[in-house]
């Protein structure tokens, strides 16, 4: 199995870095202070076989349009918005938005994931919000506090990694069938154009069989 490519999308600060290395590390580290994107590699075990994955905690601040370089990259996105700041969960659906738009050949897991949901006095964006911002995208939906607690990120990167590698599966099965059925096709083509130019060549006389009057000419 090639490695699994999880990309981590949202607004700056909602915390894109914490809940990546709650994941990783089980721990919470408060300040980060990355200005470019951070790639971590790691595997994963799931039943009984392990597979690489790396996850890619993107730049607000440095990768002004993210999504388009990264888009192709992944096989799953985690889309993170703070649940005390309006503006980020705005970001988040117009996220959402363009990764519909862009990855419209194949379906591609997504986990919308709302963070900061230790700091309840201060939020601003309810559980049903975010339950139907999911709904309407068809993607997971996680409230999580990366301050708090591991193991309900844990369960959210769980989900999202064993739906990326069956889609992943998927889309190889797929391409690997359209590939053999190109091949089929191109192969059935040039047995008819061949054929045909065998037949030609068979009709065509050589000049050995020609009679003699046709030689005189
Ligand atoms: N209270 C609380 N604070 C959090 C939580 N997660 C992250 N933070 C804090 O929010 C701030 C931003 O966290 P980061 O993980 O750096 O956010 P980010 O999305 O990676 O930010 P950029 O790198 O700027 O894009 C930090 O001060 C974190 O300590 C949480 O679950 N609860």
């Amino acid at each position: 199995m090639a490695t699994l490519r999880i990309a981590i999308l949202g607004e700056s600060g909602v915390g894109k870095s914490a809940v990546t290395v709650r994941f990783l590390t089980k721990r919470y580290i408060g300040e980060y202070n990355s200005e470019i994107d951070l790639l971590y590699r790691s595997s994963l075990k799931q039943e009984d076989s392990l597979t690489d994955i790396e996850i890619l905690d993107t730049s607000s601040k440095k990768s002004p349009m993210p999504l388009e370089s990264h888009v192709q990259w992944a096989d799953g996105f985690v889309v993170v918005y703070d649940v005390c700041r309006r503006m980020t969960f705005k970001m988040a659906r117009r996220t959402l938005e363009c990764l519909h738009k862009m990855r419209t050949s194949f379906i591609v897991p997504v986990a919308l994931m709302a963070n900061k949901i230790d700091l309840d006095h201060r939020r601003k964006i309810g559980v049903d919000e975010g339950h139907e911002l999911a709904l309407e995208f068809g993607c997971q939906f996680y409230e999580v506090s990366a301050a708090e607690t591991f193991q309900s990120i844990n369960i959210a990167f769980q989900a999202l990694l064993r739906d990326a590698m069956i889609t992943k599966q998927q889309r190889s099965t797929i391409l690997r069938r359209r590939r053999s059925s190109l091949l089929t096709v191109s192969k059935k083509l040039g047995s008819i154009f061949g054929k045909k130019d065998h037949e030609v060549e068979k009709k065509r006389p050589s000049c050995d069989a020609l009679p003699d009057f046709a030689l005189s000419i």
